[in-house]
């Protein structure tokens, strides 16, 4: 099984170039078998959980070609709706093929796709949401087995906020008979780009980015071309690496306006920051990092995918910082992994409580899920010694050749075979 070898020390300076988002290609390349047309979708980077992608598009019978960051899909010849066990285990996000199956071709047979490492993620809403718009919707055998005729809109109100249970809904109600509103919705903004991709076929969807969505059902979507948004999560991962190693960063094709509440926490740990149109600049030459508080929430709030990133900070930081998991009820599975490098942290119920370390030592570590990996690398960037990260096959789901975008900021990185 493939590692990353990380040796702490150098101050990470230069430009990165960020790709595209994980967590808004996802929800396209899935709605893309609405379309009728042929799509070509620009900027998707490559990762594993987009090649799963593409496993589970080609068997449904969808043809799919990919030039570098730019992604052509024709539905056309989908003949099989049935999305196994075997592919949808290794990518949650699966889940996402059950909404545009179902309303386009009247059924879906989709793997539950069980708890992970972060906490049991049920789909009860996505269900409830597609039962409401006249789905007939069984569980057996560990499969979502739905049908429907045509789907017929409906008026939903989320009892949780959800994001892929709200791209689910949206992209169903795209082809159903009339007029639909999700209340309660995520407003996260890969939840408003899966919006704007899917008007860009012919889809009347408006409110997107707020708690109200409204969707008038159409009867076909015809084909189109669209941009995925820069990936906001892995911009922040490489703020993170560049403030706690005192380095000097600017990530490039990113949007800061994504990013509001990361880079307010981390002017609030002292770096400076500034931004452009399509950039950020972090620098902490010189500068003293300070812990700081975190509560993860929706959109517009502190996001979960960053608070692993932040513990990593707040233990290299001066002073006391907590970071407080809402949306996830076991989403520390790095804090022992850290703890075994030195890291001061305690948890107390769903927050993490962290004191000022005066040096991370480097160990051997295992990556339990995508930001859990993410944040013991950054960590290794700071330790002394040589830091080894095991099953980093989890990293490779969500951030696309990071050892060399890190390489190429200055950190000594090394995937071995
Ligand atoms: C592919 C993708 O976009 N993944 C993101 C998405 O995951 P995902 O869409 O799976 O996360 P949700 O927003 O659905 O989960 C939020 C909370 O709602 C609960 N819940 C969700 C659905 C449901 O039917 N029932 C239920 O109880 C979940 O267990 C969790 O506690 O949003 C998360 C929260 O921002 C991010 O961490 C993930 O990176
Ligand atoms: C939790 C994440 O992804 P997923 O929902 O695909 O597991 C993530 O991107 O941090």
């Amino acid at each position: 099984m493939q590692q990353f070898l990380v040796t702490g020390g150098a101050e990470l300076r230069g430009e990165v170039t960020i790709s595209g988002a994980k967590n808004a290609a996802l929800p396209i390349l899935f709605a893309s078998i609405l379309s009728e047309g042929e799509v070509i979708i620009d900027n998707v980077p490559e990762l594993k959980d987009i090649d799963t992608t593409f496993k589970l598009l080609r068997l449904f019978g969808a043809t799919v070609q990919r030039d570098g960051n730019t992604v052509i899909i024709d539905a056309g010849p989908i003949h099989s709706q049935i999305a196994s066990y075997d592919l949808v285990k290794t990518m949650r996000a699966s889940i996402l093929a059950l909404g545009p199956l179902l309303s386009r071709f009247g059924q879906a047979e989709v793997s539950l796709p069980g708890g992970c490492a972060i906490g049991a993620r049920p789909v009860n809403l996505h269900i409830d949401g597609l039962r409401k718009m006249g789905a007939d919707i069984t569980v057996e055998n560990g499969y979502i087995k739905a049908k429907a005729s045509r789907l017929k809109a409906a008026h939903i109100v989320m009892d949780m906020v959800s994001v892929t249970g709200t791209e689910n809904l949206m992209a169903a109600a795209v082809l159903a008979d009339g007029v639909s509103v999700i209340e309660n919705a995520a407003r996260e903004p890969e939840v408003t780009d899966l919006a704007h991709f899917l008007n860009t076929l012919g889809a009347k969807i408006s409110g997107a980015g707020t708690d109200t969505i409204q969707i008038e059902g159409v009867e076909r979507l015809h084909g189109g071309r669209y941009r995925v948004l820069p990936d906001r999560i892995e911009t922040g991962t490489f703020l993170v690496a560049a403030a706690v190693t005192g380095g000097d960063v600017t990530c490039r094709n990113t949007q800061p306006g994504e990013l509001e509440v990361v880079l307010e926490k981390l002017r609030e740990a002292g770096a400076d920051i500034s931004t452009g149109e399509d950039w950020i600049r972090l620098n902490m030459t010189g500068r003293t990092l300070k812990a700081v508080q975190v509560k993860t929430v929706p959109h517009p709030g502190f996001p979960t995918d960053m608070q692993a990133q932040f513990t990593v900070l707040n233990v290299v930081a001066q002073g006391v910082g907590t970071v407080t998991e809402t949306i996830f009820e076991n989403r520390f599975m790095h804090v022992p992994e850290l703890q075994r490098m030195g890291a001061r942290i305690q948890l107390e119920g769903n927050t993490a409580v962290c004191q000022h370390t005066e040096q991370l030592t480097a160990a051997q570590v295992m990556a339990t899920d995508l930001r859990a990996s993410a944040s013991l690398v950054i960590a290794g960037l700071v330790a002394e010694g040589t830091t080894v990260v095991d099953r980093i096959y989890h990293i490779d789901r969500g951030y696309e050749r990071i050892e060399h975008k890190l390489a190429g900021l200055g950190a000594t990185i090394k995937r071995t075979n």
